[in-house]
């Protein structure tokens, strides 16, 4: 019996998948089928529902700052680019900005990185301590140098509802979501992809494109004989109430690393658990006395009026982490013919789909990218061990 056949499978239908889904589905040089699977098709436990939903400019290398500049301006747009028969999908961006801070031993990588950012047309403002503490008052600079704040470009949004905005502009151009896992992957020598599916039928398939994030990415690239560093590691965020006011606030980013920000009337907050205690991880517990032991002492120190507060909701999600430099591998593999990844994107994925979704769908068709150029996040850099260093991790 003939199975089904599909020109492009897009394994992972949250935010990665459902960008390639559409910037290809939007191409009119492209006339050929595709197919997103999605074993979760509640969206319930997918990293883009449970991530802090962040965009900044206030990275360290070119490329993520390139990827970030596209972003901000795909989100601005959001509503004429992704509409859907007169429905503007609306995803609450607001920018407020990120603010990073050094303390003096990091004074000069935060220089350098602003000059960075500045070079590439980033709206960065660095500010000396005495700086910091005119615009913000709230904030405790005694062991600060300086800080750097986005004046635009940056800040926070609803990421479920980017996601479901990509999803549902791609379904409105007619690419089906198969509410199914891909168990099972196999090239026939010289031909197609065969994709065994949880339903126990099977797809043929000319191009797949591994989108499945921190719960499959792995293991679908296993099935096509790719070992590379991707691990699913948790991050849990809480949120909170203050009786005062802190005005303006910022994504705020300590020098420890835990981050702050507005939520609502409220905020939210979290950081990355010492490395020590960051084990593979798929359960999505939440351990309050992470907030209690490390987040809340940080930031009240850092914001004295967090001193007193009352704590919230919490939950828990996972990065699908890079452990060989946290960065995401994106493009074509080498060696292995008609199989694209898009994985490991460390906590930054939301913020890196659109570019991410446009440069893979123009590699699907023209076989380079056209706008911008994301051969530095190829995996071939694992094989050459050139890690694609980027200091702000957060
Ligand atoms: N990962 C939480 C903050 C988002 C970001 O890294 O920009």
């Amino acid at each position: 019996m003939a199975i089904a056949s599909v020109d492009v499978a897009i394994i992972g239908g949250a935010v990665i998948g459902s960008s390639v889904a559409y910037h290809l589905a939007q191409r009119n040089d492209f006339k050929g089928t595709i197919a997103v699977f999605e074993k979760d098709p509640s969206y319930q436990r997918c990293a883009s529902a449970l991530s802090a939903a962040s965009i900044r400019q206030q990275f360290s290398s070119s490329i993520n700052i390139d990827i970030s500049l596209h972003g901000i301006d795909f989100l601005r747009n959001i509503g004429e680019l992704l509409e859907v028969d007169g429905d503007k999908p609306r995803i609450d961006l607001v920018e407020a900005g990120y603010l990073f801070l050094a303390t003096t031993d990091k004074r000069s990588i935060l220089v350098e990185n602003h000059a960075l950012q500045q070079s590439k047309g980033a709206d960065i403002g660095f500010l000396e301590a005495h700086a910091l503490k005119a615009k913000f008052p709230w904030l405790n600079v005694s062991d600060l140098t300086a800080g750097c704040h986005g004046l635009s470009g940056e800040g926070w949004f609803d990421g479920y509802g980017l996601m479901q905005a990509f999803r549902r502009k791609a379904r409105s151009l007619g690419v089906p979501y198969e509410p199914v896992q891909v168990v099972h992957l196999e090239k026939i020598m010289g031909g197609s992809w065969i994709l065994t599916l949880s339903n126990g039928e099977q797809m043929e398939a000319g191009v797949v494109v591994n989108a499945a994030g921190a719960s499959g990415g792995m293991q679908i690239c296993l099935e096509a004989d790719l070992n590379i560093p991707i691990h699913s590691r948790k991050r849990m965020i809480f949120t909170f109430e203050c009786r005062e006011e802190v005005p303006n606030l910022p994504l705020l980013i300590d020098p420890s690393g835990t981050y702050v920000r507005p939520e609502g009337a409220g905020f939210i907050c979290g950081s990355a658990p010492a490395e020590a205690n960051d084990l593979d991880c798929f359960d999505y517990d939440v351990d309050y006395t992470f907030f209690e032991e490390h987040l809340w002492p940080t930031l009240a120190n850092r914001v004295p009026a967090f001193e007193a507060i009352k704590p919230g909701a919490a939950w828990a999600g996972h990065y699908d982490m890079n452990l060989f430099d946290h960065n995401a591998f994106v493009g074509p593999v080498p060696g292995i013919e008609d199989f694209y990844i898009a994985l490991g994107f460390s906590g930054h994925g939301l913020q890196q789909s659109p570019s991410v979704g446009r440069g893979i769908a123009e590699h699907i068709v023209t076989g380079h990218y056209e706008t911008l150029d994301l051969s530095e996040l190829g995996v071939e850099r694992l094989g050459r061990n050139k890690p694609l260093i980027e200091r702000n991790v957060v």
